[in-house]
């Protein structure tokens, strides 16, 4: 089944070109494979060991049968017809049938635990060190590339730990005691069989590089369709409004194909590597008889040991081909464990010093001292900013979209550090601090903001999540925001969806108000939704506003006149720099940017 390509536009594909899930390709690494074992360490005196004896059993009961069948029961029961030595032999071998059954059954139980065991650990890690990582991090990634990686390829890794590791021991072991055992048997007949091997040796060698490539191209794959579907489903609704969707099905049925195309082709291949190694059996198998059957003609063999011997033959092939699929899974455990290990090794750009000092009860003074900052080399965000804010004013920031207000407040909360100059709270520099307890007396609130799926209540709590629900109610009440809330029909134990779609922006800002003032920070950052909305409920977020920022240094970044009129101070910012500063009135009487910005916004609001 083929499929055909559909036709995408160019915009479409930059769109969904995400440059850090560039292919990484490094030759087979030792290192990392053993950094990825080290994973089972924690079971190494459990589950690992026990799995590991019971593998032995089955391996030490297969090694033994066909002896058991071939040279003790053909040549000697049989041929010299002894009854006795036949009975004691069938009861032997159905013993050792059962032995092997009840360690095999303990070996997959054992090892199927420790490969959850193994994913899970591995999974935990991942998330809590993504978790820790700065915004430049998620800046330059999309969701759903990052869920790929603590989704997808931690799974893939499931199937090494859960059979490959233990089944590489086994078939190691049954290859070395097969190769003895055959060599006991028949020396010639061994050499004779072995000259195959190194055209074995040929296929695996060139066949494993392009494998392994195949693999990591499907992963890649993988995370553009799982990074369109993020994306397409967050932003479904500007989608549909801007009658998008056959753009957007086009992109997808690309990403899609290539997705199918990748995995195809990897099995191509996979699927080539077993086939092979079965041919080279037959060939064992034809020289088998062939030169077997010349070896019992002038007595060399018993009819028994050849018996044995095409038994061990059958056990020799099969280790070779399985080894070959656990080589495969080894290569796709490299490419996951590649990506996973990239996101492990990615530090931080925004440090914690060793002699980080905690910060508590502050005042709430904050101090900008020649402060310059870039996202990019290209392009400076900040430059050369110097401002004081005092504790418990209120600060607005105001300028053209694109002037630098966000910047200012992601470095308060050290989202990013200053290229050059010095922020300080309460005369102590930023980056002497702890960052959780500097990020504790800070609160934030988004102009999108973020509801997470769970009942008003909990959204309310996350604020501080030793809080009371009482304390959470009073917090509602003291914002204004309990009315609309005990309306609903669960009240405050009403489920919201994640990101809240069944709530308005008025009330989702609302219940985010409520959730700063419960967590009661010295400082709160608040961006101001620039959606308009009407003037009743303007009327209660001011009023709600006058509740939340008293008694702390607050910094807005401040879209509604009412809220700029009274702030204590205001910054106006244009391209990345302070043109003006002053109260309203101060600013009006200048007659400057603050001027017409302010007419400007007043002659909108007239307008609308
Ligand atoms: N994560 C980022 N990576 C790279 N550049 C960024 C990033 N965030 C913002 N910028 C750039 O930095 C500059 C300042 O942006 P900032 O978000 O501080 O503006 P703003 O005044 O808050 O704008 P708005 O009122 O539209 O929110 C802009 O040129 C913007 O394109």
């Amino acid at each position: 089944m083929s499929k055909k390509q559909p036709r995408v536009s160019e915009n479409a594909i930059k769109r969904f070109e995400y440059s850090q899930d560039q292919i990484i390709d490094k030759p087979f690494n030792w290192g990392q494979m053993l950094r990825l074992f080290s994973y089972m360490k924690p079971y190494r005196k459990n589950l690992l060991p026990f799995s590991m004896i019971m593998v032995l059993i089955n391996t030490a009961v297969r090694l033994i049968i066909p002896l058991l069948i071939g040279v003790y029961t053909l040549d000697r029961a049989i041929v010299n017809k002894d009854a006795k030595l036949l009975t004691t032999l069938v009861v032997i071998i159905s013993g050792l049938y059962v032995a092997s059954y009840i360690a095999n059954f303990f070996r997959i139980k054992w090892m199927n635990q420790l490969g959850q065991n193994v994913i899970y650990d591995l999974r935990k890690h991942l998330f809590t060190h993504v978790q820790n990582l700065s915004h430049r991090f998620f800046d330059q990634r999309s969701a759903g590339s990052i869920l790929v990686r603590i989704m997808n390829d931690i799974n893939s890794l499931q199937e090494l730990f859960t059979n490959g590791v233990i089944n590489l021991l086994m078939d190691v072991i049954l290859l070395i005691g097969v190769m003895i055992i055959l060599f006991t048997l028949s020396p010639e007949l061994t050499l004779a069989i072995m000259v195959i091997l190194p055209i074995m040796f040929f296929i695996s060698t060139s066949l494993r590089r392009n494998i392994r490539k195949s693999w990591q191209v499907v992963r890649l794959k993988q995370s553009k369709l799982n990074s369109h579907l993020n994306e397409s489903i967050q932003g479904i609704r500007v989608t549909q409004s801007f009658t998008q969707e056959q753009e957007n099905m086009a992109f997808f049925d690309g990403v899609n194909t290539e997705n199918f195309q990748s995995w195809r082709e990897a099995s191509r291949k996979n699927a080539m590597f077993r086939p092979m190694v079965e041919l080279t059996n037959a060939v064992g198998t034809a020289v088998l008889i062939w030169f077997g059957a010349s070896l019992i003609q002038n007595e060399s063999i018993t009819i028994g040991e050849f018996v044995s011997f095409a038994f061990y033959l059958g056990m020799f092939w099969e280790p070779i081909s399985r080894l070959g699929q656990v080589y495969n899974q080894l290569l796709m455990g490299m490419a996951s464990s590649e990506r996973i290990f990239e996101f492990l090794d990615e530090k931080p750009i925004v440090s914690q010093k060793e002699t980080a000092i905690e910060l508590e009860n502050i005042q709430g003074q904050i101090e900008f001292d020649q402060v310059e900052f870039a996202y990019d080399s290209n392009r400076k965000a900040l430059k050369g900013i110097s401002l004081e804010m005092r504790a418990g004013q209120t600060v607005a920031l105001v300028g053209h979209t694109g002037s630098g207000k966000t910047t200012i407040a992601n470095l308060i909360s050290r989202f990013y550090d200053p290229t050059s100059g010095t922020i300080s709270i309460d005369g102590t520099d930023l980056k002497d601090v702890s960052l959780k307890s500097l990020r504790k007396q800070i609160g934030v609130v988004l102009q999108d903001t973020f509801i997470f799926s769970g009942t008003i209540m909990e959204n309310i709590l996350f604020g501080n999540p030793e809080a009371s629900e009482e304390e959470a109610k009073e917090a509602a009440r003291a914002v204004g925001a309990n009315g609309f809330i005990e309306r609903l029909p669960n009240g405050y134990e009403t489920e919201v969806e994640e990101r809240g779609n069944v709530l308005s922006v008025g009330e989702r800002q609302l219940i985010s108000f409520a959730r700063a003032l419960l967590a009661d920070p010295k400082i709160l950052i608040l961006d101001e939704a620039t959606a308009s909305i009407d003037t009743e409920s303007e009327q209660k977020i001011q009023n709600a506003l006058k509740t939340l920022l008293k008694n702390r240094t607050a910094v807005i970044i401040a879209h509604r006149l009412s809220t700029i009129r009274e702030a204590d101070q205001i910054f106006v910012l244009d391209h990345g720099e302070i043109i003006e500063q002053g109260n309203h009135e101060q600013l009006m009487n200048l007659q400057g940017e603050y001027y017409s910005l302010v007419r400007a916004q007043f002659t909108m609001n007239t307008a609308s």
